[in-house]
């Protein structure tokens, strides 16, 4: 078989900024990376996409909230927003790739997978929300929100704004991980895991039961490609590489890094919690547990990127 890689497209990464987050806009930015994506095919890749949701799983959380109480509607509880996204994200990548296959006369096809991904009950995270979901605001609307939403926790998201938090437990295991693979195997493109997985609670006797909350995304792709014993897990994102001392006067471009330098690196804080931080844990996970290569990049890079061109690349 040709090389299997697992792409995860960040939520962020579909929203260019605060005027492009219409359902349309994000088509394009989807239509875009998924040129990308089946470029990397056309030189011989297999690929699993995955995708985050954190903008769009907080867009219909708060039209839901706002319909509750202008037309007393019932509210969507957070799981089923997030299980919303993974249709509406699947059917865009789903759309888009197919499209760009028949355009370049490739015979090859694109199938969405909803994707449950088990959590434990007690993870500590129900206690302490630490997702960031929704829009951006400044800290003058962030005092006008939590006034008039005591309830909510809203944190500064990586220098980029406040934002409101939700709990996001640790992926334990991808249900629907052994038809993914045999998918993948048989040469679909699959789209799965999406916005982390709809995190369900397993019970002893085996039944699934959803529970709200937010997986990361690149936490839940890192345990499907350890899983499946992908070749390449690639984490799309806003920046073709990353960086050390990111956004400072001496920022450096990293472009090849082995897992002891990127633990050094994570030691000496050059990693933004709940944004790049996330991405190198992921990281470090799938090459401790037997991946060979993990790639960091955005969209527009990923074809240079597994050509070893651009892109940072971490390796055992
Ligand atoms: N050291 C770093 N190197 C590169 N980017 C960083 C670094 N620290 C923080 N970032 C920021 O992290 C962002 C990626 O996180 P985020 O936007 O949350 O991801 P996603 O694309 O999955 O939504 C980058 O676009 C960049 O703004
Ligand atoms: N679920 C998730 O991790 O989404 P983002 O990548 O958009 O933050």
């Amino acid at each position: 078989m040709s090389t299997l890689a697992v792409v995860a497209i960040g939520g962020n990464s579909l929203i260019r900024d605060n005027a492009h987050e219409s359902v349309e806009d994000q088509y394009q930015a989807v239509v875009e990376t998924a040129k990308h994506i089946v470029g990397m095919i056309e030189q011989g890749y297999e690929v699993i996409v995955t995708h985050g949701n954190g903008p769009q799983v907080g867009f219909i959380l708060r039209r839901s909230e706002i319909a509750k109480d202008v037309a007393a509607m019932h509210q969507v509880p957070l799981v089923s927003c997030g299980a919303d996204t993974q249709g509406a994200i699947g059917y865009q990548i789903q759309q888009a790739m197919d499209n760009e296959f028949k355009k370049r006369g490739m015979d090859k096809t694109a199938v969405t997978i909803v994707t449950q991904v088990v959590v434990s009950e007690n993870d500590p995270a129900f206690q302490k929300p630490t997702k960031p979901i929704g829009s951006f605001y400044t800290k003058e609307q962030t005092a006008e929100i939590q006034k008039a939403n005591p309830s909510w926790v809203m944190i500064e998201d990586a220098g980029r704004g406040y934002r409101r938090m939700v709990a996001s437990p640790l992926p334990q295991e991808i249900v629907e991980k052994n038809v993914i693979n045999k998918l993948v195997r048989d040469g679909y493109c699959v789209i799965s895991v999406g916005g982390g997985g709809i995190p369900v609670i397993k019970s002893e006797d085996g039944s699934l039961r959803g529970v709200d909350a937010v997986i990361d995304k690149d936490f839940a792709t890192s345990l499907l490609a350890a899983d499946i014993k992908a070749d390449v897990l690639i984490i799309s994102t806003g920046v073709p590489t990353v960086y050390l001392n990111y956004g400072k006067p001496n920022e450096k471009a990293l472009d090849k890094v082995t897992l002891a330098e990127l633990k050094q690196y994570v030691a000496e804080n050059h990693f933004a919690p709940g944004s790049m931080l996330p991405k190198i844990q992921a990281v470090i996970s799938f090459l401790e547990n037997g991946g060979k290569e993990a790639i960091i990049t955005n969209p527009e890079s990923l074809e240079e990127a597994v050509a070893g061109k651009t892109g940072t690349h971490i390796y055992p």
